[in-house]
């Protein structure tokens, strides 16, 4: 394998697209986050704030029926749907086109929320990013790839890496087999760590941003939500994982002086995101 392509603050100002003057809600992009469950809504709360923070003009959550209360109060920007299955998923439905869809966080491994991914991948059009129990899922029911679209993100972390490629016994181990796998499937796979590398097929990118304040509870969700809130926003898959890595990270760096590393919680990203934009455009 080339040695990874650093991903810096020149990489991304290349691929960094400000807002137009112009610009309307109606065209800033739809994303829509399907999570949660009973005891996890949390999670989905997370990539939802995540996403409409980060630009999108329009956020729907669609998650199990106890979720529809907590997320209406947590973000009242956010639009709500919801499942038949009071505490966990069991059919996705919506009635719009979303620009792009984030699936998996707090799902959790149900049989009926099994089926319900099914059935999304097998009618799912929109550009998709795939978290958490979703990616658990599909490993638990590998035939189910195939049905991953081309060019979908999944964002797994070690544990959920494994499930999917199986063990490794070195890093350079599990990086071939994370190529090889982001070839056979046609996925751009975020091996989320520190630091997380991106791998589109034989190419390989290594973020530069992020500290160990970001091993918080939640921190994934967030990523997830800022990364298909620039997939909505019509960045292309790679340039919204690179971007959306980059700027998670650059949060935790610009936060720590002021929060160390303990006080630094998954909010704490959201509430930094403004500041790592601005600190794009200086
Ligand atoms: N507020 C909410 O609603 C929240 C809801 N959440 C939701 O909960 C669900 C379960 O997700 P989860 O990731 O906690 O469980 P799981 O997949 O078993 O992985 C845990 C194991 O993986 C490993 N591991 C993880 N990171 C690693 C690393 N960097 N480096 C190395 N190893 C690492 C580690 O394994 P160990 O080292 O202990 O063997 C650890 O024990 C999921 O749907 C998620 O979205 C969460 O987002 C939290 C907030
Ligand atoms: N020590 C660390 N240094 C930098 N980034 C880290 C560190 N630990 C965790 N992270 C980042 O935090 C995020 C954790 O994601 P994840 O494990 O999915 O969290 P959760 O499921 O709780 O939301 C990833 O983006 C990962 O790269
Ligand atoms: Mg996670």
């Amino acid at each position: 394998m080339k040695n990874p392509i650093p991903i810096d603050r020149a990489a991304i100002l290349k691929r960094y697209k400000p807002v137009a003057t112009n610009a309307h809600k109606g065209i800033q992009g739809h994303a829509l986050l399907i999570g949660g469950s009973y005891g996890k809504m949390g999670s989905v709360c997370l990539s939802s704030k995540a996403a409409i923070k980060t630009g999108c003009g329009l956020v729907t959550a669609f998650v199990p029926k106890c979720g529809y209360e907590i997320v209406q109060i947590s973000i009242p920007e956010v639009m709500v749907l919801t499942d038949e299955k009071e505490k966990y998923l069991s059919e996705i439905h919506y009635d719009f086109i979303p620009n792009a869809i984030g699936i998996g966080m707090g799902i959790g491994q149900e049989l009926p929320t099994q089926k319900a991914l099914h059935d999304f991948l097998l009618k799912n059009k929109s550009p998709l990013v795939i978290d958490a129990d979703a990616l658990n899922i599909l490993s638990l029911n590998p035939k189910w790839l195939p049905l991953v679209p081309q060019n979908t993100i999944l964002t797994p972390h070690p544990k959920e890496l494994e499930r999917l490629i199986g063990k490794w016994t070195s890093d350079e181990e599990k990086m071939e087999k994370t190529i090889a796998f982001s070839k056979t499937h046609n996925v751009i796979v975020v091996m989320k760590g520190a630091p997380t590398h991106i791998v589109a097929g034989e190419t390989v990118y290594k973020n530069t941003t992020g500290n160990p304040a970001l091993a918080t509870a939640g921190s994934g969700d967030v990523l997830t939500g800022i990364i298909t809130s620039l997939l909505a926003q019509s960045y292309t898959p790679l340039d919204a994982a690179l971007l959306g890595v980059y700027l998670h990270g650059l949060t935790a760096d610009i936060a720590l002086p002021e929060t160390g590393h303990e006080s630094f919680i998954a909010s704490t990203i959201i509430a930094t995101l403004g500041k790592a934009f601005l600190s794009l455009a200086k």
